[in-house]
């Protein structure tokens, strides 16, 4: 069974362990048990009607005394492109603001308060190409582009924060491109954008050739539901990115991705978990599905045969929270909306038991690293 056949890791340990097996390897791997989330039947018949996976999951804490609980429903929404790499450009564009509305139509019918899109989700993720045209014209403005008026419609519509991750085109700065995600709030208004501050340089992802590294830093968006980041596919290698987030207080990070299997898959699982636990917040990790196929062959630089695809984008989005616990994975093949629902008083709870920012010793290391940026550093070694 191939890579893009496999559907995913939850489906091989249902059918295939006994039932007590599999309540101790899920406790291995996943963490404490969710409970499922109920969804609306209305919810289920139209994922089925329009062939997506949706799932379910409640994350809890424990009630306490003096605050009530903070409970927010999230949605991520993973998915294949629509049209061929070949269509016309806004008709690509077009295609997926239907096919990823109607997504969150049922997003809305599941109470959902804050949605995220995968990373570039109005386009083929052709950066491997290196071809400028027509992939460049994807690019829009983040205040006022097509997409941007159509989740401010989203948003307003469903009461629901839209985390819009897009190629973006800075006019006011000549033009340039930068991989952006802009935070529209449930009452339509932008309240801002984070862009992605690490760039690949790995494999087919030949992002360096299209847009620079962000120079947004790290903004937190206070929404009506929680503080939210957005930390942007690559983005999830580096620990002090996630560090920063959380540092200047999210309560939740967003990780809209493009990754394919060969690479990354055996990473996806553990590196936006380990950024939960270790900055007592929740994450949610994103990827899209599906093979791109695109016209003009191209070689990835390793001596192999030009190829007309990136390989196959695995899906697997997955929540995870502080207390190492995670939800399943959506599958690795179809299209997908997770919903979960979190009570963000457990990150306090598990900052209070674990206490990993107070013994983080920040000042030591910015002390330290101070000194191993500098150009005549000598590193610590004795002989
Ligand atoms: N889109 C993107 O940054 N992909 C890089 C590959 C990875 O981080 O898995």
């Amino acid at each position: 069974m191939s890579g893009k056949d496999f559907e995913s890791l939850e489906k091989v340990l249902v059918t295939c362990l006994p039932e007590a097996e599999l309540t101790e390897v899920r406790r291995l791997l996943f963490g404490k048990q969710l409970k499922n989330l109920n969804l609306p039947q209305s919810a289920i018949d139209a994922a089925e009607e329009q062939d997506f996976d949706l799932k379910g999951y409640v994350f809890e804490a424990s009630p306490e005394q003096l605050r009530p609980p903070r409970t927010v429903r999230v949605g991520l929404i993973q998915n294949k492109i629509v049209l061929p790499t070949d269509a016309p450009v806004l008709e690509q564009i077009t295609a997926l603001h239907k096919r990823v509305g109607e997504m969150v139509e049922v997003a809305a019918m599941c109470g959902v308060n804050i949605v995220c899109f995968q990373e570039a989700w109005t386009m083929p993720f052709a950066f491997c190409t290196r071809e400028r045209e027509p992939w460049t014209e994807f690019a829009e403005s983040a205040e006022d582009g097509l997409t941007t008026r159509f989740c401010i419609q989203l948003a307003k519509k469903y009461n629901m924060v839209v985390v819009s991750p897009i190629l973006e085109r800075d006019e006011i700065h000549g033009g340039t491109l930068w991989n952006t995600a802009v935070v529209v709030s449930n009452n339509g208004n932008v309240l801002g954008k984070s862009r992605k501050n690490h760039i690949p340089r790995v494999g087919d992802f030949n992002e360096s050739t299209y847009y620079m590294e962000g120079n947004t830093g790290h903004p937190v968006f206070q929404t009506q539901f929680g503080k939210i980041a957005v930390n942007i596919c690559y983005g999830r290698h580096h620990p002090l990115n996630w560090l920063m987030y959380s540092i200047h207080g999210a309560e939740l990070i967003f990780n809209p991705s493009a990754t394919v299997g060969l690479l990354s898959e055996p990473m996806w699982p553990i590196e936006a978990r380990n950024a939960a636990i270790a900055n007592h917040c929740f994450t949610c990790a994103i990827n899209r599905v599906g093979t791109e196929y695109f016209e003009n062959e191209f070689t990835s630089g390793d001596g192999k045969k030009a190829h007309h695809d990136f390989g196959h984008f695995y899906g697997s989005s997955y929540v995870a929270a502080p207390d190492g616990s995670r939800s399943p994975g959506l599958s690795r093949t179809r299209d997908g909306l997770l919903v979960t629902e979190m009570d963000l008083n457990l990150n306090r709870q598990v900052a209070d038991k674990w206490n990993f920012k107070m013994t983080g010793r920040y000042e030591m290391y910015a002390e330290e690293l101070k000194k191993a940026i500098q150009h005549d550093f000598k590193p610590n070694i004795k002989e």
